[in-house]
């Protein structure tokens, strides 16, 4: 479904993204994970548009989508959530949702439907006529993927919408991003809540300083030393391993 091919993004002297490669088959969450700065971001705006990629390329369905505008990516079924929510406060939840929806329904009546629809999904049925500005955080993020879901998209990014919740509200939001996954939508998650990982991602990419490190089910990944030295520093797994005997 996607494949990203030898992608980087050079922001001056600093290789953001080095030579990043990825494949998505349709179906199932993918999480995206790594330390803080190790370019996860820059390689969503890569796949969805907003960022030109320095070198690599990507393909959607099979189509070089490397140099398209990201309103033609969105077309193709590209969402994404973007990791400040920023919704228009003067607007109610249901405008909001709308602005998504207007991708594929032209008729205010008909976009509105389905941001009601979408509302419902999330768990915003009951705020829907509420002013966006008073939601809060776990409301807002609901918002955001709301929002990115009435572009109706078979591939979504999730750009760390877990971050600022409570382990309540992440325990609410879990099952509404399964229930997009077995609705068909393809999902791939930037996340930094581990657990959250562990519990909703069957493979896992990690990106550190821009270059895929590990890839693989999420317990083998945690497990490589890699990803460990990447995380803690080097020499870390084997501090840890130390440890581990010393403990018995
Ligand atoms: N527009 C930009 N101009 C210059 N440098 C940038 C720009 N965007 C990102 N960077 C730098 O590129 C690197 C990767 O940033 P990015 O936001 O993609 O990382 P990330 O893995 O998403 O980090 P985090 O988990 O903290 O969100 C960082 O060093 C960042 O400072």
């Amino acid at each position: 479904m996607l494949a990203v091919d030898g992608v980087s993004k050079r922001f001056g002297g600093l290789m953001a993204v080095d030579s990043a490669t990825l494949a998505l088959e349709p179906g199932g969450i993918i999480g995206l994970i790594g330390p803080n700065g190790a370019g996860k971001t820059t390689l969503f705006s890569m796949i969805s548009g907003f960022i030109a990629p320095t070198d690599g390329r990507i393909r959607f369905e099979g189509t070089d989508i490397t140099s398209e505008e990201p309103h033609r990516r969105a077309e193709r079924g590209i969402g994404r959530t973007f990791q400040i929510v920023q919704p228009f406060a003067g607007l109610t939840v249901c405008e909001n949702i709308a602005v998504g929806a207007y991708l594929r329904h032209a008729k205010r009546a008909d976009a509105t439907a389905k941001a009601r629809e979408v509302a419902r999904r999330v768990g915003l049925g009951p705020e829907l006529d509420r002013p966006a500005g008073g939601l809060t955080v776990a409301g807002r993020k609901r918002l955001e993927l709301a929002r990115a879901l009435a572009t109706e998209p078979k591939l979504l990014l999730l750009d760390e919408v877990l971050a600022g919740l409570n382990p309540s509200e992440i325990r609410d939001i879990i099952p509404v991003i399964r229930g997009i996954r077995d609705e068909g939508v393809t999902i791939l998650m930037i996340e930094h809540v581990m657990q959250a990982v562990m519990n909703l991602c069957e493979r896992v990419y990690v990106l550190a300083q821009g270059r895929m490190i590990a890839e693989g089910p999420p317990a083998a990944v945690c497990a490589d030393a890699r990803v460990i030295e990447a995380y803690l520093g080097h020499g870390a797994a084997a501090r840890l391993k130390a440890e581990g005997a010393a403990h018995g």
